[in-house]
């Protein structure tokens, strides 16, 4: 019997727990010994799932019960040149998709930034965000706590940065809802996604909190945060880094490489980006940001349920004085990290390679920073290719020769 084979034997006897595999064997074997139980169970062939090229050990912050790993197929686009605050130069975007048509897309577009110039970017604001939730007797309370939070913003900042070496409390500001209270706690993460260390970090601040006021923590995260949520707050204040691409495109690259014209991918921008989207009542004033966000986020291991948050872009266009395209793309609230997380699993880590921005940066931020500009040049490459594609009637028959 093999050890997985024994293993998953001890397991069907009720005398180990399928979650407690790893101590009882390497991670590796206990990943075995969970596929032969699920496969056991489910009919499944769970072969492939099998087959992954990492040890399981280097995954084992990342998942519990890991039966092994799931492969999305990673393309390139570009290179790209961009001229960023903190990314500058040549730079391949990598893509992991299962969506076809899309690295294509992103690619045609890179391919008419280049011809333009290059992109241009830039992190406008920067701040990963804890908002926890106060219960206070009623309306008199919750203002005192307010006040309480003004007043004492310096030991709050004291106590929650006691916590990390790198962390820093940038705003604390109260919102205050009948006998709620909620303390949105703002942090420069540098290069960290940093909702670990925010929340670990506004945890001992409310510990402070509680120890000097009446008011009682009911959630560590109040939901005000946003986190993984859709939420207009972090489209209106930003959450993560609020980042910003853009270009002017001679009306020939338009014509030769999009097979359309300017005045056309405006008017599109304006009737379905905006108009289209405001009459949706949508939060995201963009055509496909979030298949440039969820690619580049699986490919750099970012979590990807904060796509969520990453589809909160504005992309405008409009027709220079003389005749050329302006585009641009403003993600409000996309959060990146180029440490912790999903980012040292060894094939996000080599994704993080690809752009250059692997670990911390120094500065330390700058290669978040970087990260996150590489992402915006992404979007606007894709969003310039989608609009030129419904503008040249392309989009059907793209996805049709590219897509199935
Ligand atoms: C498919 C294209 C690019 C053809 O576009 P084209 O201009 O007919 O293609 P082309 O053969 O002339 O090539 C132009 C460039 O496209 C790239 N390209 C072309 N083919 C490939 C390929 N196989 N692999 C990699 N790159 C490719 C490449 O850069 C190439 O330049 P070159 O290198 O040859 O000088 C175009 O029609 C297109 O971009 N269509 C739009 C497709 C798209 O954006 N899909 C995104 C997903 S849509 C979605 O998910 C969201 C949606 C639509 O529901 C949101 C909404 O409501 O708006
Ligand atoms: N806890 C929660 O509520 C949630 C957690 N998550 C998960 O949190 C994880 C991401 O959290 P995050 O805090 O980013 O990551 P980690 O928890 O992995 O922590 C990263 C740590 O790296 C250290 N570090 C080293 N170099 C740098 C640098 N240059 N810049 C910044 N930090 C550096 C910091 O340590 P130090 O602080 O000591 O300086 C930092 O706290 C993801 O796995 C995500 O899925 C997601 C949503 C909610």
């Amino acid at each position: 019997m093999s050890s997985a084979e024994e293993l998953a034997a001890r397991v069907r006897e009720g005398e180990i727990r399928l979650h407690e595999l790893e101590d009882h064997a390497d991670a590796d074997a206990a990943a075995a010994a969970r596929r032969l139980l699920v496969a056991e169970a489910s009919g499944a062939d769970l072969e492939t799932t099998g087959a992954y090229a990492f040890e399981a050990a280097a995954a084992e912050p990342n998942v519990e019960n890991m039966i092994g790993a799931v492969q999305i197929p990673l393309g390139v686009a570009g290179p790209v040149t961009v001229s960023g605050g903190a990314l500058s130069g040549e730079r391949y975007l990598p893509l992991a998709t299962t969506e076809g048509a899309l690295v294509a897309s992103v690619n045609r577009g890179c391919g008419v930034l280049d011809a333009a110039g290059g992109a241009t970017a830039r992190v406008t604001k920067t701040g990963m965000t804890r908002a926890p939730a106060f219960k206070t007797d009623g309306i008199v309370e919750s203002e005192a706590l307010a006040a309480w939070t003004r007043d004492n913003a310096d030991r709050l900042r004291e106590a929650a940065e006691s916590t990390t070496s790198h962390g820093e409390v940038t705003d604390v500001t109260p919102y205050v809802v009948g006998n709620n209270v909620y303390l949105r706690f703002r942090y420069d993460t540098k290069d960290a996604m940093g909702m670990n260390m925010a929340t670990i970090a506004t945890g001992e601040a409310c510990e402070l909190i509680e120890a000097e006021t009446d008011a009682s923590l009911v959630a560590l995260s109040g939901n005000l945060c946003t986190d993984k949520k859709p939420a207009a707050i972090n489209a209106i204040e930003g959450r993560g880094r609020s980042v910003t691409a853009d270009v002017t495109i001679p009306a020939a690259v338009v014509a030769d490489r999009l097979h359309t014209a300017p005045e056309a991918v405006a008017e599109i921008n304006t009737r379905k980006n905006l108009v289209g989207s405001a009459k949706a009542g949508s939060l995201g004033f963009n055509a496909h940001v979030a298949n440039v966000v969820a690619a580049m986020f699986l490919a750099t291991g970012q979590d990807a349920a904060q796509v969520v948050e990453g589809s909160n872009a504005i992309t405008t266009a409009e027709v220079t004085d003389d005749g050329d395209l302006y585009v641009s793309v403003s993600i409000a609230s996309l959060e990146v990290g180029t440490v912790g997380g999903g980012t040292k699993l060894p094939t996000q880590a080599e994704g993080l390679e690809i752009l250059g921005v692997r670990g911390g940066g120094n500065p330390a931020g700058s290669n978040a920073d970087a990260l996150a500009e590489a992402i915006a040049v992404g979007a606007l490459a894709g969003e310039l290719s989608l609009l030129a594609a419904l503008g040249s009637r392309h989009l059907s028959s793209a996805h049709a020769d590219l897509g199935r």
